[in-house]
């Protein structure tokens, strides 16, 4: 799992979450999440299952967060916006500090067997 952290200067300085971003108008979850990877990290990915959706009220706002498993069609993730990231087994994304929003997501996927994903 790619995992990505945070900026020194953003909201949730240093924290861990997935690549990804903010809806626009007219978009689908899935157009949207294929638009920021290819923004943030230059590769073209696929979208699979959805994980789950949860909302979070930061100090700054609430985030509605919508997690898919993705797998990369081209490239190799770029860092651009991040400090740093990481690829990680399943069973080792719990050592990361992860945004509070993505902590369903990060159980889910700790349960999951990955050999079993589809994607379209
Ligand atoms: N991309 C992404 N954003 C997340 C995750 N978890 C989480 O709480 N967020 C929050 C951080 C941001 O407030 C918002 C996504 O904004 P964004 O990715 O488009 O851009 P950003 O961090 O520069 O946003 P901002 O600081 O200007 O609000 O959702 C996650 O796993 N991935």
């Amino acid at each position: 799992m790619l995992c990505a952290q945070r900026g020194e200067t953003k909201t949730l300085a240093r924290m861990w979450e997935f690549p990804g971003g903010k809806i626009e108008n007219g978009e689908t979850n899935e157009q949207a999440l294929t638009r920021e990877i290819k923004e943030e990290m230059h590769c073209e990915v696929v979208i699979g299952e959805h994980i789950t959706t949860t909302t979070y009220e930061y100090e700054f706002g609430t985030v509605h967060l919508a997690t898919y498993f993705a797998k990369i069609k081209t490239g190799t993730p770029l860092l651009t916006e991040h400090i740093q990231i990481k690829w990680l087994h399943p069973l080792e994304m719990d050592e990361l500090q992860w945004a509070p929003a993505d902590i369903p997501a990060v159980k889910i996927i700790s349960e999951t067997n990955i050999a079993t994903l589809t994607f379209n």
